[in-house]
């Protein structure tokens, strides 16, 4: 075989009490799409943070195209032609898309660009990653920042491009897109280094899987000949039990309901809602379906409280009018709330767990304004063991953890609180394959004891497993709800691309 373009020799890195890379080989070829696999914590980013010059080994050599070289930074990475798209967007919220990309690129490449902006809607249209050049990248959704993220790597030649998790928030179509997009490249010389829990994913896509256990190569394997279930017992071992599907329940007592809820975007670009009409039950999942970008965030935002510009009665909760509360009187009555930006809004970054415990359990942990610490501790620590969150401990900041585990003790801290409600947006975004269980498993055991949850996902496939009832959502529109057993994945496919909204056949549930 030819030379490798990258090869890894014996690459170690340590944090303070963590060995995140221990002595890892890994070779790399032209054109090949390589999958990078392992549990939360087994060191996948660390390792490609290593290649795109993020961070540097602790141990060891890199060699590109037969050569050891030193990446000192990204832009140095760049130069060689290496692009990374980050789990954790890399985007600046108070610049446009345009300057976001801008910024990312060599002056000599700019000098070589006429007109960028024309640069940036052609290929945006060429992969199907369509985004406005000209919006502020505050207004966008996730799934559209991730969008802004891949562009940048592309609009420049690359020779690797290395994703982490880039599938998470796209929508099935985005996803056939973005892999027709990887197919051509690889097939142009391309290499892929790709990180994914979705084990369908790689089978369908990649060339060779590594996989990574506690910062060590554990395995290799040839995902066009394996399974995603046989290759997620070589992740995870034999003993993890995996998801399989729950029985679905039907109730009937409403506990949060929404009045022809109506609101104007919240920003130039956003979509706003259009008379909403949403009906939660105690002891259900409802699931809200849609691609990113369709007034789910803004649905998110006035359903928690964090955006009170709706009418009073526009939001009942049983008989009480709380469209115009704000969150905190609503976690009052017992709402919890899982955003889908994980690092900013559910966690502060540089907080310690054991304070982003505190951010939504203070009621719980003082009384007449005095903290109760041991209590706080305690919580934090048991937070930590029950979701398997994997730190060094309750002291540990938020943005030391990895992507899935941070995730984990998000939804750990939220469903701790035994809320009456629950709204979250992506449970399991993230999150390995058998993490990915535990949460839903501690969903189903949530709703069976009386919440009314409400999943807004993605991920049709999830919601199918998870949820009791469904709706769809587009361009600020709800659907009818269905029950899922009555229901397909191909029904639901049409809604959240605005099947519905003609008001076509819908089985009310
Ligand atoms: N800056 C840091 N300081 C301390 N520990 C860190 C730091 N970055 C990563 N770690 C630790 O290194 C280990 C590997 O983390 P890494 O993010 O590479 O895992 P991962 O395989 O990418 O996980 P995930 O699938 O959840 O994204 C984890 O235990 C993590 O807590």
């Amino acid at each position: 075989m030819d030379t490798p373009l990258l090869e890894l020799w014996n690459i170690s890195k340590f944090f303070p009490g963590v060995v995140a890379n221990d002595k890892v080989n890994l070779k790399l070829h032209q054109g090949e799409i390589l999958a990078l696999l392992g549990e939360n914590g087994a060191g996948k980013s660390t390792l490609v943070k290593m290649i795109y010059g993020v961070n540097s080994p602790s141990e060891g050599a890199i060699m590109w195209n037969n050569r050891e070289v030193t990446i000192s930074s990204p832009n140095q990475a760049r130069a060689m032609g290496i692009g990374m798209v980050f789990q954790h967007f890399s985007v600046f919220e108070t610049l446009t898309v345009l300057e976001n990309i801008q910024l990312g690129l060599d002056k000599e490449f700019l000098d070589s660009v006429s007109d960028l902006r024309k640069l940036i809607i052609d290929k945006s249209e060429q992969y199907k990653l369509h985004v406005d050049p000209d919006r502020y990248v505050h207004s966008l959704s996730i799934g559209e920042r991730q969008r802004v993220e891949i562009l940048r790597c592309l609009i420049q030649d690359v020779k690797l491009l290395i994703l982490d998790e880039p599938t998470s928030v796209l929508a099935p179509q985005e996803i056939e897109g973005l892999f027709e997009v990887l197919n051509q490249l690889s097939s142009e010389g391309c290499a892929i280094l790709f990180i994914s829990h979705k084990l369908k994913e790689v089978t369908s896509l990649c060339h060779r899987a590594v996989i990574l256990r506690g910062g060590k190569v554990t395995g290799e394997c040839d995902p066009t000949k394996e399974t995603p279930n046989s290759i997620a017992r070589m992740m995870v071992g034999d003993e993890t039990q995996l998801s399989e599907s729950y029985p679905k329940t039907e109730t009937t007592d409403v506990i949060l309901k929404t009045n022809n809820l109506t609101l104007s975007p919240s920003h130039p670009f956003g979509c706003g809602l259009e008379n909403v009409n949403l009906q939660l039950r105690t002891g259900e999942i409802f699931g809200l379906a849609g691609v990113a970008g369709n007034g789910q965030e803004d649905l998110l935002a006035v359903l928690s409280g964090e955006d009170t510009r709706s009418n009073a009665d526009s939001i009942q909760w049983q008989q009480i009018n709380i469209g115009d509360w704000d969150a905190g009187k609503r976690r009052e009555l017992g709402l919890a709330y899982v955003p889908a930006n994980r690092l900013g809004q559910g966690a502060v970054p540089e907080m310690s767990l054991e304070e982003n415990t505190l951010l939504t359990h203070s009621r719980a942990l003082s009384s007449r304004g005095v903290i109760n610490f041991p209590k706080l501790k305690q919580l934090a620590q048991q937070l930590i063991s029950h979701n398997q969150v994997k730190c060094r401990n309750e002291n540990s900041q938020a943005k030391s953890l990895s992507g899935g585990n941070l995730q984990k003790f998000i939804m750990g801290r939220e469903v701790a609180q035994q809320p009456k409600v629950l709204i979250c947006a992506h449970p399991t975004w993230g999150v390995d394959i058998g993490a990915a269980s535990a949460i839903h498993r501690q969903l189903i055991a949530l709703r069976d004891s009386g919440t009314a949850i409400l999943v807004v996902s993605e991920d049709i496939d999830e919601l199918f497993i998870l949820c009791d009832r469904l709706a769809a959502i587009y361009e600020g529109q709800v659907s009818d709800a269905v029950k899922t057993s009555n229901t397909s994945i191909d029904q639901i496919g049409e809604w959240i691309a605005g099947g519905f909204v003609s008001h076509a056949e819908v089985a009310n549930a």
